[in-house]
């Protein structure tokens, strides 16, 4: 039995309604998610975690609009997205979503301050000068503007890309294993960035990660199974999220009304 969480619309940036995504057919088949159903809650921080293999990438890439569902639906906002063809779910992606990744995806013959700007300029929007500016000083890069990114460390490439992510002032901001390639200090700069920017700036955030320790930054954490969201976890620590990580072998299912 898997459980829902959040299920407020109003309050949220992004939800799953019953949402399946199954990889190959027939015997071969794998159900990747299975019928499920969440809220990322506006102007916090979610963190999602599972074994390996559980379903938070594919999740993650449903609700970011780079993959499409078999069943059920994805809202950002109030917009649904499986009606949309190609070009509007494009359109709807740079407008209203920022992508980190986990390996920075910059490009490497611009600089800096030109990857943060990029997305703006590619959609023919006047980057707002002076947001930028905010951006840029929390994260700490105006002294490395210029900078291409074989010249920045992995730490600062990450913020770089965090920077980007935000500067087009989306609904929602998507993390895959952010911190996936980074040292431990490095890290802790770019969770606190994260974290900082919805603290400060309202902003929404997803991530997804192994790393309890990055969990522990997160408003809340979800923990899928099997493709299920089998608990959720309020004001996490890191400590806390890695005993219920360690239980995911041997915990039993939950039953109904056995929600958190
Ligand atoms: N493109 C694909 N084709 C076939 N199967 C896939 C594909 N993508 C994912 N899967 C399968 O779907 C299931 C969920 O994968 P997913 O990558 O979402 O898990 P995850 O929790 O992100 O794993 P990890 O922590 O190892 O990155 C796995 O069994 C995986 O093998």
């Amino acid at each position: 039995m898997s459980i829902t969480a959040d299920v407020t619309t109003g309050t949220a940036a992004a939800r799953a309604e019953r949402v399946t995504r199954v990889y190959g057919t027939g015997a071969t088949g794998v159900t990747a998610l299975d019928e499920v159903t969440i809220a990322m809650p506006r102007g916090r921080f979610t963190a999602v975690m599972g074994p390996s293999g559980s379903g938070k990438s594919t999740l993650m890439h449903c609700m970011a609009g780079l993959d499409r569902v078999d069943g059920g639906e994805v809202y950002i906002g109030d917009t649904a997205l499986s009606p949309l063809g190609d070009r509007r779910l494009t359109a709807l992606r740079r407008d209203r979503i920022g992508f980190v990744f986990q390996a920075f995806n910059l490009v490497p013959t611009l600089s800096a301050l030109e990857n943060i700007t990029l997305p703006m300029d590619v959609a023919g929007r006047r980057p707002d000068a002076a947001w930028v500016d905010r951006i840029i000083d929390t994260v700490g890069l105006r002294r490395r503007l210029s900078h291409r990114p074989s010249e920045l460390s992995g730490g600062q490439q990450q913020r770089v890309a965090c920077a980007r992510a935000l500067a087009s002032r989306p609904e929602i901001v998507f993390a895959d294993e952010p911190t996936g390639n980074l040292d431990s200090r490095s890290s802790g700069e770019v969770l606190a960035f994260l974290r900082g920017s919805v603290r400060e700036f309202g902003q929404t955030v997803v991530m997804v990660t192994h790393d309890p320790a990055a969990a522990g930054y997160a408003d809340q954490v979800v923990f899928l199974s099997d493709g299920r969201i089998v608990d959720r976890m309020e004001a996490p620590t890191a400590d806390r999220v890695l005993e219920r990580m360690k239980g995911f072998d041997t915990a039993p299912e939950r039953g109904p009304g056995e929600n958190s």
